[in-house]
């Protein structure tokens, strides 16, 4: 079988890795004359053309300003990368979305299941941040998509902004420099406290949550926690073993709660009710885990002391002068309020994390396209063989992505049989379940076989086949 020689920037092992292994099913020339149906449902191959994978064949769309160390990354593999700034209203996300065989979003824009019907080519979803509720995971996955994420390169980053959240509301900070800017001497003490000593709550004790541990500690706080889950403490943290019971304890309490239906309006009327008067609200999660006309209502009537906010359940596409009743009804309320911080979803955005964040991401990816590699996937089974490497001569590489159903294995393996299967693994998680093999002795001529015969097993969501 021939191996071409490729014109990529060969920059690490991976990419010469790469030059010796080729891809059929991603190949844009690949036309598919039906879109993906419910799950299951196969994704029948009309005048697909099967070719062996070059790297510049690979689109890759990057919205929501993907920090420069990730585009670097995708760029080097030989990828066309196009990167946008902002993120983009459905209709023309679907319109570009048709095309493209890796996206790389941050926390804005949407992949629902309607989008991804669109993404006819897509194999792979990078989320460039923490949290992945923008994405219908499942959807992805039952349709062979792999969604990878950066668990936790920005998590210092948040706690970092609460903990200067909880000084500056304490003293009142932001009102004061507000009113200086506009020409106001306003020296006060009432209402204005020293943090050491005061106890702060969290409620959803991960990756965030530890980190503000340990913090708030060192500035002297007492720390109480409230998760789903028994964890250990950082330092004297004491978890506590209802969400009642924290909004009872804390001066401060903070949420690092994902997206869930669980956490929709976790705080609402009846837990503000539950606070301290005089106490501080904190909410970097997301913006549906409080409810912010009952915010909006504790404040007025006093019971909180401050609050502030970084995500909010409306959030604009870009930057601009969008924060008002048009995008959600209360913004002209919050924008009244006495000290309440009011920051843009930017818990998240520092040049440490968005660089490493980057690279963590766009490596994921590079592995998933390149060699199949699933290793901190989201969404799907985690599976890995060693690397592909030049001196494997006639060599393939096959990923059989399938419903987790009884008997596939042996189908699989009649077809891969007529080979001489070099290594293989396979894992599932939940309903998908996902096959690599190494297979060598595979002459070009039979490739094309190889892929159709697993192409047309019942249980196919995708097959990729790298040679
Ligand atoms: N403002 C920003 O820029 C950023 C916001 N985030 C948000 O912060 C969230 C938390 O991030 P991490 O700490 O990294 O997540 P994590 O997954 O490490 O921790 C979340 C914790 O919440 C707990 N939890 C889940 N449901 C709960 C419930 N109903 N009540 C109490 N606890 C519950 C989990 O058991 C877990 O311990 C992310 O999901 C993301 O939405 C993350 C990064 C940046
Ligand atoms: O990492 C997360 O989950 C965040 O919320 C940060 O999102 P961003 O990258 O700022 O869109």
């Amino acid at each position: 079988m021939a191996t071409q020689a490729r014109d990529i920037p060969s920059i690490d092992t991976l990419s010469r890795t790469v030059s010796n292994s080729f891809d059929l099913s991603s190949s844009p020339t690949a036309t598919f004359n039906s879109p993906p149906s419910s799950f299951g449902g196969l994704r029948r191959v009309s005048t697909k053309q099967l070719k062996p994978f070059a790297t510049q064949d690979i689109k890759v769309l990057l919205l929501e300003n993907v920090n420069q160390t990730g585009q670097a990354i995708l760029r080097a593999q030989g990828y066309q990368v196009e990167f946008l700034k902002a993120s983009l209203p459905e209709d023309k996300l679907i319109e570009k979305i048709r095309d493209v065989h890796v996206i790389g979003i941050r926390s804005k824009t949407k992949l629902t299941a309607r989008v991804l019907r669109e993404a006819k080519n897509l194999i792979v979803i990078g989320c460039f941040c923490i949290g992945t509720n923008q994405v219908d995971l499942k959807y992805a996955a039952q349709n062979g998509i792999a969604v990878f994420n950066s668990p936790f390169s920005n998590s210092r980053s948040v706690a970092e902004l609460v903990i200067s959240e909880i000084i500056a509301l304490a003293r009142q900070i932001c009102d004061r420099s507000m009113e200086l800017h506009k020409g106001t001497w306003n020296k006060v003490s009432n209402g204005c406290w020293e943090v050491r000593g005061k106890t702060l709550g969290i409620v959803g004790y991960g990756h965030i949550g530890n980190q503000l541990s340990v913090l708030a500690e060192a500035m002297g706080m007492s720390v109480i926690y409230y998760d789903v889950v028994n964890l250990m403490s950082m330092g004297t943290a004491r978890q506590v073993q209802t969400l009642g019971d924290l909004l009872k304890g804390a001066d401060f309490v903070t949420l690092h709660v994902p997206e869930l239906p669980e956490t929709e309006n976790l705080i609402g009327a009846t837990e503000l009710e539950q606070m301290k008067t005089g106490s501080y609200l904190i909410n970097a999660s997301r913006g549906s885990v409080v409810d912010i006309p009952a915010l909006v209502n504790a404040m007025r009537k006093g019971k909180l002391a401050g609050a502030a906010l970084d995500v909010y359940p409306n959030e604009p596409a870009g930057n601009g002068d969008y924060f008002t009743n048009d995008l959600n009804s209360w913004a002209e309320d919050l924008r009244s309020l006495k000290n309440l911080i009011l920051t843009p979803h930017i818990g998240g955005s520092t040049e440490e994390a968005q660089s490493a964040i980057g690279v963590e991401v766009a490596d994921a990816l590079v592995r998933y396209v390149n060699e199949g590699a699933t290793l901190g996937a989201v969404n799907m089974p985690e599976v890995n063989l060693r690397s592909l490497t030049m001196d494997e001569p006639n060599h393939v590489r096959v990923i059989y992505i399938h419903r987790n159903v009884p008997g596939v294995l042996r189908k699989v393996n009649e077809v891969l049989g007529d080979h001489n299967v070099d290594k293989q693994m396979t894992d599932s998680r939940g309903e998908v379940a996902y096959l690599m093999a190494d297979i060598s002795n595979v002459a070009e001529s039979e490739i094309k076989d190889l892929w159709q015969n697993l192409e047309d097993l019942s249980s196919r969501i995708r097959t990729r086949v790298l040679y």
